[in-house]
């Protein structure tokens, strides 16, 4: 069953790389048991830094962010065992093969190698990338590269599986073997958040839409209440530019 419990709540998360130069401000939101929530805003805005904070790869600086019972501050091992992540970049892991990198994965989160090749062969396979795998992954295509660490991002089965544009790059096929993925996911209770730029996608996938501006929560939507006849574009359009609805939807007929 989808939505009884917090799974993730973010509270008030504020961070800067520069000093002086805020880059989130109060962010807050939340993600419940079995939801795939997607994360939006204009380049810049600060996604992929809310997500690193998420996942505890940058310092939490200000505010909160619990996973179920576990605090990232408080009981950070306990956490990161529920979570995993697709990066939008792979170049860290150039000079494994994608038999080692998905490896070294299941070896992070201690998965016995029964248990990975359970989980890893029909991933393997829907994907269509057993012939890549004994080549280092310098030597892939983009696509190829995502769709290794998609595969790797599934091996401790989490509880909140956060991908970062994971579309971008992949052929339509693979779009498709990720899109019911995720759906599979929430089906079986386990929560998704991903950043994308790609509204259909969002409108088609999400029950929930978490709309970033100037590093904070800017609005949310339950894309289950939205009345069908209001796209998620005119309500982002109108959330982004602050241009009323009509307005919005006549940019886009204006620009076909
Ligand atoms: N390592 C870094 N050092 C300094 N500034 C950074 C660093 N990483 C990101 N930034 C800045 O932080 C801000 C937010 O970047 P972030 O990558 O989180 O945005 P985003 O919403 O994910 O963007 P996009 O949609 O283009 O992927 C930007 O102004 C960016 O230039």
């Amino acid at each position: 069953m989808k939505g009884v419990f917090f799974l993730l709540e973010v509270s008030g998360l504020s961070f800067h790389y520069q000093p002086h130069v805020p880059v989130l401000t109060n962010l807050t939101f939340s993600v419940l048991d079995g939801e795939i929530v997607g994360l939006l805003g204009k380049n810049g805005v600060g996604k992929t830094t809310a997500l690193k904070l998420i996942l505890g790869l940058l310092p939490l600086e200000k505010g909160s962010v619990c996973l179920g019972n576990y605090s990232l501050d408080l009981h950070p091992m306990q956490y990161k065992k529920q979570i995993n992540y697709v990066s939008d970049s792979h170049d860290i892991y150039n000079n494994l093969t994608g038999k080692e990198y998905l490896n070294f994965i299941a070896d992070m989160y201690e998965v016995p190698s029964e248990t990975r090749s359970k989980i890893y062969t029909p991933l393997i396979e829907a994907f269509q990338v057993e012939k890549y795998l004994n080549s280092p992954i310098k030597k892939l295509s983009h696509g190829t590269k995502q769709k290794i660490a998609v595969i790797a991002s599934l091996v401790n089965d989490p509880l909140l599986w956060v991908l970062d544009e994971p579309m971008t790059g992949l052929d339509v096929e693979s779009v498709q073997v990720l899109k019911e993925l995720i759906q599979s996911r929430a089906a079986h209770g386990k929560s998704v958040l991903f950043s994308s730029h790609i509204l259909e996608i969002c409108e088609n996938l999400c029950d929930k839409i978490v709309i970033m501006q100037a590093g904070t929560l800017q609005k949310t939507i339950e894309l289950r209440d939205n009345p069908s006849y209001i796209s998620l574009e005119d309500i982002y359009l109108e959330v982004v530019n602050d241009v009323p609805m009509d307005k919005g939807f006549s940019i886009k007929q204006n620009n076909p």
